[in-house]
């Protein structure tokens, strides 16, 4: 099914299976993503879309399969191990911390390859100093680069939504990833949000950084990205160009019903997301949670939206 390329990929996702109980959340999938590629992974509702992102970040173990990053296995790491080898990712529903102002939240970041010592952090050295205006300079760098203000004063949690996606994606890319994967970044936002979404992505892509999307404004995915992956109750039903996806009979049946359909306009100004009936009904769940391995990465930091999301 997959359509393979040559050279070695940076992202390498064989065969995975992942299984909550008797679900089967993620039932053979393989892909490949290469440096400054941007490929979507997409399907209706309950499609396996998220369990896939939670196995290659280490949130969750892999029943069986195998993730190699730059040709290292990482089926079993932790998220930090998987982060440090230049992963990075947002999440479906918030996850920053909310009491904290903008630029506090994206200086986190940093910390990934920012090492401070507790020696010098305890007594202020000049070493902590120096350390400190680092991770202040690259938290500048990259709010600039998303087209927020670093001097915003107050919680995170009082910016308007669309707002909040982009302190998240700032706070992603000062980790300075090779590979970055958003979940379902243009959920809850706007028309014109979701444009400067678009460019936002190009840009990021420009860096040399390459992009997983989960996305289900269908105008974004087929105008952003070099390949769609399709999912359907786990497993992968069609992997090409947009235009190739866009025509699959396999996928057009599986979104049959759906709102989603695979082929609308870019920004129609329709709310992204779960809209209608999502297409096919959502695998039922024994409730059973998959193992999970630990040091979430995004551990202490709050989720949640504002009333204007
Ligand atoms: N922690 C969990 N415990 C049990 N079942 C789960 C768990 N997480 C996901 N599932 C089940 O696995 C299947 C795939 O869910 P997943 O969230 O990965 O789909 P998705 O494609 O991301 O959906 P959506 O587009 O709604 O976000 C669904 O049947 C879901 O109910």
């Amino acid at each position: 099914m997959s359509e393979r390329q040559h050279g070695s990929a940076l992202l390498d996702v064989a065969d995975l299976h992942l299984a909550f109980g008797g679900v089967r959340a993620v039932d053979g999938l393989s892909f490949q993503v290469h440096e400054a590629e941007i490929v979507s992974v997409i399907g209706p509702n309950g499609a396996g879309k998220t369990s896939a992102f939670n196995c290659i970040t280490g949130f969750y173990r892999a029943t069986s399969g195998a993730i190699t990053i730059d040709g290292t296995d990482v089926t079993r790491m932790r998220p930090s191990a998987v982060a440090a080898r230049g992963v990075a990712r947002t999440f479906q529903n918030l996850r920053l911390f909310g009491d904290l102002p903008v630029l506090d939240n994206v200086r986190a970041g940093t910390h990934l390859w920012l090492r401070q010592h507790v020696f010098d952090a305890l007594l202020h050295t000049p070493r902590y100093r120096r350390t400190e205006q680092i991770a202040t300079d690259e938290a500048h760098h990259w709010l600039d680069f998303v087209g927020l203000r670093a001097d915003r004063v107050g919680p995170v949690r009082a910016l308007p939504y669309g707002e909040q996606r982009r302190v998240e994606i700032a706070r992603a890319l000062a980790r300075r990833p090779r590979l970055l994967l958003l979940d379902e970044p243009a959920a809850g936002l706007n028309h014109g949000e979701k444009l400067e979404l678009l460019d936002l992505i190009r840009r990021i892509r420009e860096l040399g950084i390459a992009i997983v999307l989960i996305e289900h404004d269908m105008g974004l995915v087929m105008e952003v990205s070099q390949r769609v992956v399709v999912l359907n109750f786990g497993k992968e039903i069609a992997d090409g160009s947009p235009d190739q996806v866009r025509r699959d009979p396999a996928v057009i049946e599986a979104y049959l019903g759906s709102d989603e359909a695979p082929s609308e306009q870019t920004g129609d100004g329709q709310p992204a997301g779960k809209t209608g009936d999502g297409g096919p009904a959502k695998q039922a769940s024994d409730g059973k949670a998959a193992e999970r391995t630990g040091d979430d990465q995004a551990s202490g930091e709050t989720e949640e939206r504002t009333a204007d999301a």
